[in-house]
């Protein structure tokens, strides 16, 4: 039997017709959420993401807040317009687009952010909160996997998951994410340290692949009816190339394809973060009045 689509395209145009409800819940009571950007250099692909970002954000009513500074800009140009965005009350949530610049410090920057205002989930304090299991945002592309497996009923607890990559905005936040008792997962974390990536991967009900090394993840090395879901992104002549060998699909239970699987549930989850974040600081509002 061929394997079932995770079909992330389909499933964030859901969520966002989900979200616009709250949106426009949000906006009828004078909070209208407001997602707003950094864009550091110009990546052509750091740029389509963010064009991406703002054009959800147009699709479900969030207000869009754009700041761009060119490749050279220092620590101190990028602090400041953090500063700016932290006090704008019409910028609700906000991001600041990785990878920086080499000579900005990237920990720097996310610990200068208002964690009430984080909408990837990577303040220091939201990562804490994540280790401790307690409410906050989440990082983006996890919790994206994560809700793309639900919708589609593959089941994660008691489940063997491999995640190859140890990123900050994947594969480290995931590990932290699958094995709360929500998820209730058993998740080895494999990297470029790992002795032996194929007797792990032989192993695993579920794998995220986010190596960034194209066709790391071959037929040979999946279990039949695993779930294997392509988070990799190279690009080999423009073209996104994933970690994924297409051969996997003859294989696995179920494929994430990349483009196409995790990568428009990542911008779901963002909206997802930037109306959270709304509905918390409206929650605390009547708390405190
Ligand atoms: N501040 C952040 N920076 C980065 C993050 C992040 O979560 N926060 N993650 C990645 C990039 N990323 C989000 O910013 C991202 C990746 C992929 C997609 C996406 O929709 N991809 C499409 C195809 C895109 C294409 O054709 O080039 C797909 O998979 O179908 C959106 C966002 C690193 N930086």
């Amino acid at each position: 039997m061929p394997a079932t689509i995770l079909d992330g395209k389909a499933t964030a145009a859901t969520i966002r017709q989900e979200l616009t409800a709250r949106v426009e819940a949000l906006t009828a009571a004078g909070r209208r959420p407001g997602l707003g950007t950094l864009l550091v250099g110009d990546d052509p692909g750091s740029r389509w993401y963010v064009n991406a970002k703002h054009s959800d954000c147009a699709q479900v009513g969030i207000a869009s807040i754009q700041r761009e500074l060119p490749a050279t800009a220092t620590l101190t140009d990028v602090l400041g317009v953090v500063e700016e965005l932290n006090a704008d009350p019409a910028c609700t949530g906000y991001i600041v687009q990785l990878p920086l610049p080499r000579q900005v410090d990237e920990y720097a920057v996310l610990e200068a952010m208002d964690p009430a205002k984080d909408a990837d989930g990577l303040h220091p304090t939201n990562l804490g909160r994540l280790v401790l299991g307690v409410d906050g945002p989440l990082p983006c592309t996890p919790v994206g996997i994560v809700e793309l497996l639900r919708r589609y009923d593959v089941p994660v607890a008691g489940a063997e998951v491999v995640v190859v990559g140890r990123g900050i905005t994947v594969g480290r936040p995931l590990g932290l994410l699958l094995t709360r008792r929500t998820e209730n997962a058993t998740v080895t974390l494999c990297h470029t340290g790992t002795r032996d990536l194929a007797a792990h991967l032989r192993s695993a009900d579920v794998v995220v692949a986010a190596a960034g090394v194209p066709g790391l993840v071959t037929a040979d090395v999946v279990k039949p009816g695993a779930a294997v879901l392509d988070v990799g992104v190279s690009r080999v002549d423009g073209k996104i190339a994933g970690d994924v060998a297409a051969d996997v699909a003859g294989v696995a239970g179920h494929v994430a394809p990349n483009p196409g699987g995790v990568g428009p549930m990542t911008r779901a989850m963002l909206l997802q973060n930037v109306v959270l974040a709304a509905e918390r600081a409206v929650a605390a509002e009547v708390l405190t009045a």
